[in-house]
């Protein structure tokens, strides 16, 4: 389990996380919602060991970072390195044997090429399958079915149920409230930087509500739209 005790984030004087605990078991898929600017990517990055912070995340008493795969919402590569080798360099880095790349890309990915020249959402494929051939213990996953054609984001579906049926910690974001409905059993609403409420799947309407209720109308009144 990952245990998130207090943790907390500046950036300069600028509060980004205040206090935030939560906790991640495996075999469970925790959705971590909020508007812009709200703080998931910092606080992914803090779990992921790529943020320093205040406060305390354990898990099992090994290095996070050791275990995590995280998918970025905008992943960038290297320039001159392609495909394949980006592939082969992050399983070197977990001492793992790539085996067959040719049935290991499940997205059909062009190998040959320069990665930095991929489209969004063949970068996005790209560093998610290094991740899974990492055979890592936790996912966390920003935003990782944004950007990506609707066949990708069936099998991305699948890849989290299959990764949630391993008893792997997996912990995502996303803008769209169907796709978390399907997802997760669990989101967490974060809201400036504080975690303000977390339910379980019985309850995820409440949280569609508290967003819907923020004066979505009179905001796009004042717009005066004629
Ligand atoms: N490197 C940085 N330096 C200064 N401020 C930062 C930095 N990174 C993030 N922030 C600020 O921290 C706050 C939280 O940003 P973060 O990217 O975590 O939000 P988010 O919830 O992931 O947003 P989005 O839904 O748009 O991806 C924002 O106000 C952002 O401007």
């Amino acid at each position: 389990m990952i245990s998130v005790n207090l943790i907390s984030k500046s950036y300069g004087a600028k509060q980004v996380l205040n206090a935030i605990n939560v906790s991640f078991k495996p075999g469970e898929i925790n959705g971590v919602v909020g508007e812009n600017g709200a703080g998931k990517t910092t606080l992914f990055s803090c779990i992921a060991g790529l943020e320093a912070y205040k406060g305390q995340i354990d898990y099992n008493q090994v290095s996070i970072k050791s275990r995590v795969g995280f998918l970025p919402t905008n992943p960038h590569f290297l320039s001159k390195i392609t495909g394949k080798e980006y592939l082969q360099l992050v399983c070197n880095a977990r001492k793992v044997k790539l085996t067959d790349f040719k049935e290991q890309n499940i997205f059909d990915l062009p190998l040959q090429q320069y990665a930095e020249t991929y489209s969004t959402g063949m970068k996005k494929k790209l560093a998610l399958t290094g991740i899974l051939l990492q055979r890592n213990d936790i996912f966390i996953l920003d935003e990782p079915f944004n950007g990506v054609d609707i066949h990708s984001n069936i099998m991305i579906n699948q890849i989290v149920m299959r990764l949630k049926a391993l008893n792997k910690i997996v912990v995502l974001s996303s803008h769209i409230f169907s796709t978390l409905h399907e997802t997760c059993d669990y989101l967490h609403y974060l809201k400036q930087g504080s975690i303000i409420k977390s339910v379980d799947k019985t309850a995820f309407d409440t949280i569609e509500k508290d967003m819907k209720s923020s004066g979505i109308d009179a905001r796009i009144d004042a717009l005066n739209l004629k």
